[in-house]
């Protein structure tokens, strides 16, 4: 009993342009996590976890090496530490968006470079080094590939030929005039366990519904639940005009010739389905927001 209370899960949050998104998951998922100004190592609400707030360049490489137990960082991040990570959980979220992140390969709108074969002898400048020899290796493409620090659209066409840089929205490249030639990689969020914590009985099953609940909050996200009585003639209908409607579950009323409906759907979905079943007669309708999702 000693032993279990003393134990801890050394756990990586990103800090940068994943920090805010991955604070607001796991306050979905249940954690309240409190980051005080300019304060690296957040508290939460769960005695158990010891967090840390770390570059999502870093993180990989501290859970390589088995300094931390556990992370999230961007498959990005992780596959340019190189170290050895256990992969438990994709989490399909982002900086703005829900899309994700892409490496791409980017020159000016008026350049002659075309396809990547056009890039053999010239400069490339990027933050992911490896991720960009990697990709030429491949190809066969010899060129010269420096670091950048950030701010790397401003390096084209003066200071390098093309560059490889992170895109979500896609408005930095627009704003800068540039064009993408291709992607490199696409990248979303992922939880990484150090081999040793995962082998580890009592921290695996922790991570394990951390991710759990980071995914059911994920999951849940878009969705919400609809409630309402319908009159037991109209259910086929309602199914046949609402394909929507079809996993639902559906119960007696003890009005006779009445069915409770429940069914979760997709946020967007709802305005065209809320009139469509006021017309086929339902009554009671609910619309209910939704905290996780487990399938
Ligand atoms: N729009 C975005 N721009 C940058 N990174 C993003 C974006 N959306 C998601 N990410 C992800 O955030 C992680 C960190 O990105 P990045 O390496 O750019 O560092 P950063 O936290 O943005 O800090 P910096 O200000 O140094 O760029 C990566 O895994 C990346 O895939
Ligand atoms: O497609 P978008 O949604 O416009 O996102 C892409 C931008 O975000 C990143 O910049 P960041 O803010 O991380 O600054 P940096 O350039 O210093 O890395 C990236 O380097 C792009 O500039
Ligand atoms: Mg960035």
């Amino acid at each position: 009993m000693a032993e279990e209370q003393s134990k801890s899960l050394k756990l990586a949050i990103p800090k940068g342009s994943l920090e805010k998104p991955t604070l607001d998951l796991l306050e979905k998922a249940g954690y309240n996590i409190y980051v005080s100004s300019r304060g690296l190592r957040p508290s939460s609400d769960d005695a158990d976890l010891d967090l840390f707030l770390i570059r999502a360049q870093e993180v990989g490489r501290y859970i390589g090496q088995g300094f931390l137990d556990c992370g999230i960082t961007g498959l990005d991040w992780a596959t340019e530490a190189g170290t050895e990570l256990v992969d438990l959980a994709e989490l399909p979220y982002s900086r703005a968006t829900v899309r994700p992140t892409k490496w791409v390969l980017v020159v000016p709108e008026d350049s002659p470079i075309q396809k990547p074969e056009d890039l053999e002898g010239k400069r490339i400048a990027t933050e992911g080094v490896g991720i960009t020899q990697r990709y030429l290796a491949e190809k066969g493409i010899k060129a010269d590939v420096e670091f950048s620090w950030g701010a790397t659209e401003v390096k084209v066409p003066d200071l390098v030929d093309a560059i490889v840089d992170v895109t979500e929205t896609g408005s930095s490249i627009k704003a800068n005039k540039l064009r993408i030639v291709d992607t490199l990689l696409t990248s979303f969020p992922h939880f990484y366990a150090s081999p040793e914590a995962a082998a580890d009985k009592w921290k695996r099953e922790k991570m394990e519904r951390i991710c759990l609940m980071l995914k059911a909050a994920l999951d849940a996200r878009d969705k919400v639940g609809l409630k309402m009585n319908l009159p037991e003639g109209q259910l086929k209908q309602a199914l046949d005009k609402l394909p929507s409607l079809r996993r639902s579950t559906v119960s007696p009323l003890a009005e006779d010739g009445w069915v409770a409906i429940e069914v979760v759907i997709e946020e967007k979905v709802v305005r065209h389905i809320i009139p469509a079943l006021k017309e086929l007669g339902a009554e009671g309708i609910i619309e209910y927001p939704l905290n996780k999702l487990v399938s």
